[in-house]
Formats: C-alpha cells, sequence, structure tokens
C-alpha cells in the first residue's frame, strides 16, 4: 500500500534528501517542477489550456512553481506569474530571474475571480507545501480567496494551498484542485481529495530511501516523470 506521509515525514524525507543522500535543493526543485509541468501537459493540453496563471509562494512550493512556469512555457504554454513575496535568497532570485529571460510576464496584482475567468484557462497554485501552518497569512488571502471562489480548474503543486497537511480541507480553505501533484510521496492530506486527477512526481527517491519509509511508491512507466495514481 502506498504510504501517505505526515507532516514531520514529509519534512524528514526532505531533509535527508539534502543531508545524507547530498541533493541540492536546484536539483530537487527542477526535477519537481519538471514533473508538474509534465502531469499539467498530461491534463491540461496546450491548445485547450494555454493561458496558465501560475501562482507561486515564499518557500520551496513556490520555487517548484518557478520552475514549472518555466518548463509550461518551453511546452508551448503561455504562463503568466503572480508572485507576490519574491524571497530575497538567490535560488528564487535565479529561478524567476529564468521566468524573466523567458519572456514570461508577471503581475503584480492579484487578478479577481472575473478577471482571471477572462485572461486564463488554468491556475497553478505553488503557494504552499507541506510546511504551511494555518491559517493563512494576511498577503496570501486575496490569492487563496481566488483560488477557493474561481470556476476554472486548479492544478496544485504537492498540497492543495491553505488545507491542513494532514487534516486536508479546513473550514476557512474549502478550494477544490482538479489536479493534485504529490511530490515524493502523497502526504496525509491527499487522501481527502476528491479531483478529477492525482499524480505522483518527484522522480528522485533512492531505493534506500523509500525502503526506511517504507515508502511502497508504484513503479514510474518507462522514462515518465510522473504517473497517475
Ligand atoms: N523532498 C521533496 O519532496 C521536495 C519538495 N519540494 C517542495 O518543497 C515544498 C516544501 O517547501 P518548504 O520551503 O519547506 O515550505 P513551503 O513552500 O510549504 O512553505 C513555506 C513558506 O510558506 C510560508 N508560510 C507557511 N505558513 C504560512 C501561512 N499560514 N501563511 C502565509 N505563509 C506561510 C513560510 O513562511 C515559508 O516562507 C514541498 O511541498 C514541495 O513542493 C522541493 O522543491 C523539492 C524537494
Ligand atoms: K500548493
Amino acid at each position: 500500500m502506498l504510504k501517505y506521509l505526515n507532516q514531520s515525514e514529509a519534512i524528514n524525507v526532505d531533509l535527508e534528501l539534502f543531508n545524507e543522500y547530498k541533493f541540492s535543493v536546484d536539483q530537487l526543485m527542477e526535477l519537481a517542477g519538471l514533473s508538474c509541468a509534465h502531469a499539467i501537459a498530461k491534463c491540461f493540453p496546450a491548445d485547450r489550456f494555454g493561458r496558465v496563471l501560475v501562482c507561486c509562494g515564499p518557500g520551496n512550493n513556490g520555487g517548484d512553481g518557478l520552475v514549472c512556469a518555466r518548463h509550461l512555457a518551453l511546452m508551448g504554454y503561455l504562463p503568466v506569474l503572480y508572485y507576490p513575496k519574491p524571497t530575497p535568497k538567490p535560488l528564487y532570485e535565479n529561478l524567476a530571474h529564468q521566468c524573466k529571460r523567458m519572456e514570461i510576464e508577471s503581475i503584480s496584482e492579484c487578478p479577481s475571480v472575473a478577471l482571471a475567468a477572462e485572461c486564463y484557462d488554468l491556475i497553478v497554485d505553488a503557494l504552499f507545501g507541506f510546511s504551511f501552518k494555518p491559517p493563512v497569512r494576511a498577503d496570501f488571502v486575496p490569492v487563496v480567496e481566488l483560488l477557493q471562489q474561481t470556476k476554472l480548474p486548479i492544478a496544485s503543486v504537492d498540497i492543495p494551498s491553505g488545507w491542513d497537511v494532514e487534516a486536508g480541507k479546513l473550514n476557512e480553505c474549502d478550494m477544490e484542485p482538479t489536479l493534485l501533484i504529490s511530490l515524493t510521496a502523497p502526504k496525509l492530506c491527499a487522501k481527502h481529495f476528491k479531483g478529477k486527477h492525482h499524480f505522483l512526481g518527484g522522480r528522485f527517491v533512492p531505493p534506500a530511501l523509500q525502503r526506511k519509509y517504507e515508502l511502497n511508491l508504484p513503479t514510474y512507466p518507462g522514462n515518465e516523470m510522473c504517473l497517475e495514481l
């Protein structure tokens, strides 16, 4: 049976990848973001869902979103970034710079539900991942409200933002993504996911780490970056 991780297991797996297995965050983020772009392409083809609003938060989940936006652009989408609190660290500055040099547009105001419906076909939610602690802080309330109120399909990276990492949907955030891409292994909240597509991405977990945490990950087909659970 595929293991669903609690918050501290997710954090510990992450730490082991960095400290014991000596991966750098850039490496894993690139693979995570790339796998998200692949899962999105399988569910939302560019000819019908080309205009994508990519909402990025201040942590590594947001970094995955920046990588995902760059790959979506390379795959023929027209991503637009909403990255309200850019993190002043080289990793994030470089990823944001790469997006800019890829001619990816950026907006500084969170669009209203009506404006988003007019301008976009899909929203990528890369606001918060497994380190989120509710409730949502003031800076991010408008974008979390957009995610809750929009009728556009949403693709959530790792965790539906605003959900509790273990308990799932909270009264104050009942957002329902159409696609969830669980990275490394699903977290407990994914048991409550009722959307159409649940994918696994982040194909970088060494066998010994899979055994230690009894992850029981399914076998990725061939050279795929992601698989539908
Ligand atoms: N091993 C892996 O699976 C990898 C996963 N990746 C991705 O990284 C995130 C986890 O990243 P982390 O930096 O630990 O945290 P988050 O992005 O979840 O968020 C932290 C960020 O958000 C702020 N924050 C926390 N709570 C709130 C709140 N209530 N309101 C507003 N802001 C909040 C906090 O201050 C931080 O700034 C994982 O989910 C994956 O998506 C890696 O990319 C690759 C390896
Ligand atoms: K997210």
